[in-house]
Formats: C-alpha cells, sequence, structure tokens
C-alpha cells in the first residue's frame, strides 16, 4: 500500500509545491512510498484528448485510475480540493492549454460533426464535479478534531454581530420545485431501467437507453417547473425592491452540473427581462447565454451589431435601475451575484453570509441585509432556521458553541448528487417516465417545455453502511445522532424505511438516535450548540456538503480544519483535506504579492490519519510513528500561531510548512518507541532549529513582489517550485535528508 497525494488545482496545489517535498523526506525514512497523481482541471481535459497530444504531452488519465483503486482494499488516498469547473472555468482552461501549445479542441457549443460531439461529451464529463464522486466510494465522517476545536475556542475568529431588525431572510418555492413533486420507488430486484419523453401526440423519444439498478435501490425523479420558478423569481424580484434589501442567489452550479446552471439562467433572465424577452435571438446568435452567467453575456455584447448592442446595453442598465440592487462578489470590479455562475456556490457562500451578520455586499462596498434566494425547497429551510435563529438569540460565539460532525451518505453516486446524467431540460410538453425492463411504468410527471426533470438513485449497501457509520460515531462520542429525514418527503420515505430496519438490527443501547425534518434537526442542533452541546448530524449527500461547511465556518472560521475521511466501502482509505474548496482568491493574493494565505491544515490532518492507517493495513509501526507525531506537530503549530497569516509580510503557507517540519521532526526525535527512526530525525530537527531565524527570512524576504506561475490552470510547474520553495536553506536540509 502506498500513500497517494492528488495534486489538483488553485490554492491547494499551489501549497502542495511546497509541502510535498517535507512530506516524501519523512515518509521515505518509514518506508512509505507517497506517489502523486495529477487530478487537475488541466490533466483532466488533456487525458481525453491523447490523439491530438504529441508523445511528451500526453498524460495518464489518473482520475478513472483512483476511481478503480478507490473500490480495492489497496486504496490509501489524500485528495486536495479541486476546481469543479463551471463553463466559464472549462473554457479560461482550454484557452490556456491551447495558447501553451496544446492542440486540444474548442469547447463546441453547437456539436454538428462527429468529432465535435465526441468533444463535446469528452468536455462534459470533466466540466462540474467531475473527481469527487469518482472517488467517493464511500460514505463520509467530517469533524473538527478536538485539537482543532479547543484551539478555536481560546483563539476565537470574528463573526459578525447579529441584529434583531435584520431584514435578512431566505425565500424558497412553495410549490412546483424539487420538493414538491418527488415521486420515489424501492426497487425489489435488480433491473435496467429507462427513461423516456412521451410527447402529446404519443411520440415517445429515450431520454436515457439504460439505468442499470441493484435490488433494494431507490430511484427518485422529480421537476423544476419552469413557469412555477419564473412566476417565484419575479415576485421575489419585485419584494427585495419592496422591501429594500439586497437580491442573491445561492445554487451549486459546479455540482449540480445540469440543472442548476439552468435555473441560474432563469434567475439572469428574470433580473432583465427586457433584455431577453427584446433581444433574445440576436444574443443568442452571438453566442450569449444566462446559463453562463451575466459575464458571459456582457462578453458576449461585443460581436454584436453596435445598434443592437448599445440596446441591449441600455436594457441591461434599465434592468439594474428598476430593479432591487444586487448583492456583489466584487464590488470594486463591478462582479454581481448574477455574473458567474460558479462564484456564489451555496455551501460556502450562505455561512460567510450568516458570519457576516446575515449580510452580503452592496455596490458601495458596505454591508446590507439580504434577499437569499434558493429556489428549491428541499434543503432551504437549514439556513432559513439558521438566519431566523441568528437573528432571534444573536450570532454563535465560537468560545462555547458546541460541535456538529457530520456522517453523510454519500458512496456510489448517492442522490442529487449523482443525478447529471439523468437529468434533463425538457423540450416539449408530454410525459417523462421511469420505465422498467418488462414496461412497467414505475415512476412518471407531466412536463412542459423548459422544465427541469431529473431521477436519482441510492443504493442500499451505501445506506446500510452509513447507518452503521452513524451509530459507530454516536458509540464513540456519545453525542446524539439525528437523522436528517423528512417522513413526508417521498425520497426520505423510502431511505427511512432501510435506516428504522438496520437500526433495529445494530447494537443502539443507550444511544440517542432521532430523526427530524430539515426545519426541526437545524433547531435542535442549533440550539443545542448555542448551550455549548454536540449533536452528530446524519444526512444524506447534500446536506453532508452544506452542513460541513456551515458549521466550520461558524465553529472555526473556515472548513479547511475539518478532519474529512471516507473509509471506503471495499476497504481502503480517502482522506479528504478539509471541507471547502480551492480559494481561487488566495491565488491571485499569491501573484500579486507573494503571499499565499492557504492553511494546509486540512492536509495536514487527513496525512496523519491516511499514515496511521496505512500503518495499521500493513503493520507498519514506523508509519504509525510518523502519523502520531505529526498530530502532535499539528497541534504545537495552533499552539505556536505558526498557521498562514492574510496579510503579506506574516507567515503564510510557506512558512508554516517549515514550522510544520521542524516540529515534526521534533516530534518524531524525541519520541522513544523507535530509538533509531529518533536518532534519524534528531539531526534534521538540529538542523531545522539552527537555521530558523536564516529560513524565516529567506521566506519572508520574497514577499511583496507579484509572480508569474506561468498559468493558471496549467501552472509552469519549475517556476511554481521556484515560488512555492524560496528557501534555499529549507530546501537544502529537505532534499539532503
Ligand atoms: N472538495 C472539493 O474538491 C471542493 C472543491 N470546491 C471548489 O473550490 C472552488 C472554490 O469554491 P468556494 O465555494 O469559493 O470555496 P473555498 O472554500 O475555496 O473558498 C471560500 C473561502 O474559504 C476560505 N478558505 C477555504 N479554504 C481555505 C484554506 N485552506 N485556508 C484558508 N482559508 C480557506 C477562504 O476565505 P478567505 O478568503 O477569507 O481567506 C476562501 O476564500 C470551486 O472551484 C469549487 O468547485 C469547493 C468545495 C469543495
Ligand atoms: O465536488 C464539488 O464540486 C464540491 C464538493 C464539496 O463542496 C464538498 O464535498 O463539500
Ligand atoms: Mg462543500
Amino acid at each position: 500500500m502506498k500513500v497517494i497525494y492528488t495534486y489538483t488545482d488553485e490554492a491547494p496545489a499551489l501549497a502542495t509545491h511546497s509541502l510535498l517535498p517535507v512530506i516524501e523526506a519523512f515518509a521515505g525514512k518509514a518506508g512509505v512510498d507517497v506517489e502523486t497523481r495529477d487530478i487537475s482541471l488541466a490533466a483532466r481535459i488533456l487525458a481525453k484528448f491523447p490523439d491530438l497530444l504529441t508523445d511528451t504531452q500526453r498524460v495518464p488519465d489518473a482520475l478513472a485510475e483512483l476511481g478503480a483503486l478507490a473500490t480495492t482494499p489497496e486504496a490509501n488516498i489524500i485528495k486536495l480540493p479541486n476546481v469543479s469547473a463551471s463553463l466559464p472555468q472549462l473554457k479560461a482552461a482550454v484557452t490556456e492549454l491551447q495558447a501553451a501549445g496544446y492542440a486540444v479542441p474548442d469547447y463546441p457549443e453547437d456539436p454538428r460533426t462527429e468529432a465535435e460531439i465526441s468533444a463535446r461529451a469528452a468536455y462534459d464529463s470533466v466540466k462540474g464535479s467531475a473527481v469527487n464522486p469518482v472517488l467517493r466510494e464511500g460514505n463520509s465522517d467530517r469533524r473538527a478534531p478536538a485539537s482543532v476545536k479547543g484551539f478555536a475556542r481560546k483563539h476565537p475568529h470574528s463573526m459578525g454581530a447579529w441584529s434583531p431588525e435584520s431584514k435578512s431572510h431566505v425565500t424558497t418555492m412553495l410549490d412546483g420545485d424539487f420538493r414538491h413533486s418527488e415521486v420515489s420507488v424501492t426497487l425489489a430486484a435488480a433491473d435496467t431501467l429507462r427513461i423516456e419523453h412521451v410527447s402529446a401526440d404519443g411520440t415517445v423519444t429515450v431520454l436515457k437507453e439504460s439505468l442499470p439498478v441493484l435490488a433494494g435501490e431507490i430511484v427518485d425523479a422529480s421537476v423544476m417547473r419552469r413557469a412555477a420558478l419564473d412566476a417565484f423569481l419575479a415576485q421575489q424580484i419585485a419584494d427585495a425592491k419592496a422591501e429594500g434589501v439586497l437580491f442573491s442567489v445561492h445554487l451549486k452550479a459546479t455540482m449540480m452540473k445540469v440543472s442548476d446552471p439552468i435555473i441560474f439562467g432563469r434567475v439572469v433572465e428574470a433580473f432583465f427581462p427586457a433584455v431577453f424577452a427584446e433581444h433574445g435571438a440576436a444574443l443568442t446568435s452571438v453566442g450569449a447565454d444566462p446559463d453562463d452567467g451575466l459575464a458571459s453575456v456582457l462578453a458576449a455584447l461585443g460581436r454584436l451589431p453596435s445598434a443592437e448592442r448599445e440596446a441591449v446595453e441600455a436594457a441591461i442598465a434599465a434592468g439594474y435601475e428598476s430593479g432591487p440592487s444586487l448583492a456583489m462578489v466584487d464590488s470594486d470590479k463591478g462582479i454581481t451575484n448574477l455574473h458567474v455562475p460558479s462564484d456564489v456556490i451555496i455551501d460556502a457562500s450562505m455561512p460567510a453570509a450568516i458570519r457576516s451578520s446575515g449580510q452580503m455586499w452592496n455596490t458601495a462596498g458596505e454591508l446590507q441585509d439580504t434577499k437569499y434566494v434558493i429556489p428549491d425547497s428541499s434543503y432551504a429551510p437549514l439556513y432559513a432556521e439558521t438566519v431566523d435563529f441568528c437573528r432571534e438569540h444573536g450570532a454563535f460565539d465560537p468560545t462555547t458553541m458546541g460541535t456538529t460532525p457530520n456522517v453523510g451518505l454519500m458512496a456510489q453516486k448517492a442522490e442529487e448528487y449523482g443525478s447529471h446524467d439523468k437529468t434533463f431540460e425538457i423540450g416539449a410538453a408530454g410525459t417523462v417516465r421511469v420505465v422498467d425492463a418488462a414496461g412497467t411504468v414505475l415512476l412518471s410527471h407531466d412536463v412542459a417545455a423548459g422544465d427541469v426533470w431529473r431521477a436519482c438513485q441510492t443504493k442500499d449497501a451505501p445506506v446500510r453502511n452509513w447507518v452503521e457509520l452513524a451509530v459507530d460515531r454516536a458509540r464513540a462520542t456519545g453525542s446524539p445522532a439525528v437523522f436528517w429525514l423528512d417522513e413526508t418527503r417521498a425520497h426520505d420515505a423510502q431511505v427511512l424505511v432501510k435506516v428504522r430496519a438496520h437500526l433495529a438490527e445494530l447494537d443502539t443501547d443507550g444511544l440517542t438516535i432521532e430523526v427530524m425534518d430539515v426545519a426541526d434537526a437545524t433547531r435542535y442542533t442549533l440550539d443545542r450548540a448555542r448551550r455549548g452541546e454536540d449533536t452528530i448530524s446524519v444526512t444524506g449527500n447534500v446536506l453532508r456538503d452544506y452542513l460541513t461547511d456551515l458549521f466550520p465556518i461558524m465553529e472555526l472560521g473556515t472548513s479547511a480544519k475539518m478532519l474529512s475521511i471516507v473509509p471506503l466501502m471495499n476497504g481502503g482509505g480517502l482522506f479528504e483535506t478539509g471541507a471547502g474548496g480551492s480559494a481561487p482568491k488566495h491565488v491571485q493574493q499569491l501573484v500579486k504579492e507573494d503571499h499565499l494565505r492557504w492553511d494546509s491544515l486540512g492536509e495536514f490532518l487527513a496525512l496523519a490519519v491516511s499514515l496511521e492507517f496505512l500503518a495499521e493495513k500493513t503493520d507498519n509501526p514506523r508509519a504509525g510513528l510518523l502519523g502520531a507525531a505529526l498530530d502532535e506537530a499539528t497541534g504545537r503549530l495552533l499552539e505556536e500561531g505558526r498557521s498562514p497569516a492574510r496579510r503579506v509580510g506574516e507567515i503564510d503557507n510557506r512558512g508554516s510548512h517549515y514550522y510544520l517540519a521542524l516540529y515534526w521532526a521534533q516530534a518524531l526525535a524525541a519520541q522513544t518507541t523507535d530509538p533509531e527512526l529518533a536518532a534519524l530525525f534528531a539531526g534534521l530537527a538540529g538542523d531545522l532549529a539552527a537555521a530558523e531565524e536564516t529560513i524565516v527570512g529567506e521566506l519572508a524576504a520574497v514577499q511583496g513582489n507579484p509572480v508569474d506561475l506561468g498559468g493558471y490552470y496549467h501552472v509552469d510547474r519549475t517556476r511554481t517550485d521556484a515560488v512555492m520553495r524560496p528557501s534555499a536553506t529549507l530546501n537544502g536540509l529537505i532534499d539532503a535528508f
């Protein structure tokens, strides 16, 4: 068994250039092989077009390799966050690769030839959340380690105060959304299903020919009705204006790569109704697509004849004028909530707003009360209740609040997060139905043109494994475990049958296990958190994602500090680093002033558990000592304030890696279980300590100037090494070890 360390994108990839040499040097002394696999967006694109690349340009399909590995007991994968590319990001990456001499094709907007159709399919498979679902062959156990929680209690981050007069609120659909149209069935036996559309005149169009299902599998179908969505959005825009609050929409266009960009596009159109009603055809003719955001529409205007362009610009100006103020992503640059679908990602954006007094930024760069539009009502009650709770009780206090770990159902593309290949924008009125091999209609909906219809799958074995994991965590902690399931929701009712049956088979004596719907579970958990009590949230895949940003951001300031373990169902281990993303803002800061504020705490925590896992699986006590020493070093790093600071001139990611290496080596030198290992590390520990002033000086000296990484999605590795390893003294000690 080896440790596979993934090379991804943006800030975590930059951090890897600095941290990996340390990891390799240390692991080598315990006979642990560390290998990297490049699953960055750029590599994933290149892997799709081997025929168009030269021998030296070609890259293996590392993601496919790791996806296969994840189904074996040999897997020991450290997964750093990666870009889940929206279409604008994907196109930017393609352009960058082409400019660097890679003959990958343009993204075919309107594929016609066979080559274009296959290129489009290749790109669509790379787009959005294309990595995590492939590797996640297990359920998720995310929590704040005691040392991290304890540190946050002693050294709290800032929390914006909440006013009882806050006008901020969450709004969601009461009908016509996925939640209210959901139907669900559990299959008694394995089968192959088919999804088809039947038009009013009886014409049958197959949407998906083959949908294999296993015995005991839950299949749901639901539909977001365009007419209901449009009416809801128009009302919310008018209400925001009347109430004098900012308008904002919160979706997950990256993970929900088919449904949510379409919904995002409806919001852009609803905000600028005249633009699309009067100029829709002209805009389409120049490739402007509201699903890719307002920025892409604005970019396409240059391709319009000038008279038409001016008319559209006037209509956009009129839309801004007559509508409510928009929440801003970057008020200095004039980037609104509607500019780029991947700029506002609900799991991070809602907690960030809740942390900032329940407000978002307006065009003047000031915080203001906001209407949070979350169209589908399946999970909106989480944020609605949290906003109301904070208005009533004030902001949470990180020094006293309890912790809310999560046990998430995630394995084998569970629920909505596996629905991309079963999501369709409906072209014509009719019926969509799910039919079994015998021709029986299992699920069906009447649909209209423009509706978004989708099916989701949830397999039986992952549900059983998830229930067991929940019971294990409840037993290990003594905290109550709450299954966030709603008996009145079609899908949840099917899941509950399995949960109750399996709980009855397990030993739950003395444990507190509850079942509550989203609103009740939120209130119950928040109430306990406010009193300093811990509560395990046991949730489906989407709430796993939402809760593991919401609670860490309130408790710890960022979800980067979470321990995120995925015990793979076939016995391997997947160790995710943190629960958050790839922090694109951090790259901008590095490029501007050579300071990387990315905190690799998530990587340290993941590596420690990965080493302990390997120690146990391969009977390698040295790996165990390495892991235990790393935990000790991580605790000390926190205590001694060696985490990256936000501002240039202060310690950054690279400085924190130096101290990690120092403390890790010292902990290994100090342990007495393996004197030979201690002796191996004593020299390095001494050298690193003696050179502290020199190394810290060398690391500080480079800060303040712009740097060039030679790319964004596809950086120049040599240059990036140079940027991320600027201390010759530190490099000399690590490389010689
Ligand atoms: N597991 C995965 O692979 C995930 C990937 N993503 C991807 O990440 C990208 C950005 O997503 P977004 O939702 O903006 O989330 P991010 O978590 O990247 O960013 C939100 C903010 O969290 C803070 N933050 C996150 N990680 C760290 C860290 N290690 N150290 C310090 N601060 C941190 C930063 O705050 P500040 O600016 O205040 O420093 C950052 O701006 C997208 O491409 C998305 O698809 C998102 C979630 C998970
Ligand atoms: O895969 C993605 O796009 C994001 C994953 C994520 O946000 C999470 O797992 O918390
Ligand atoms: Mg998330």
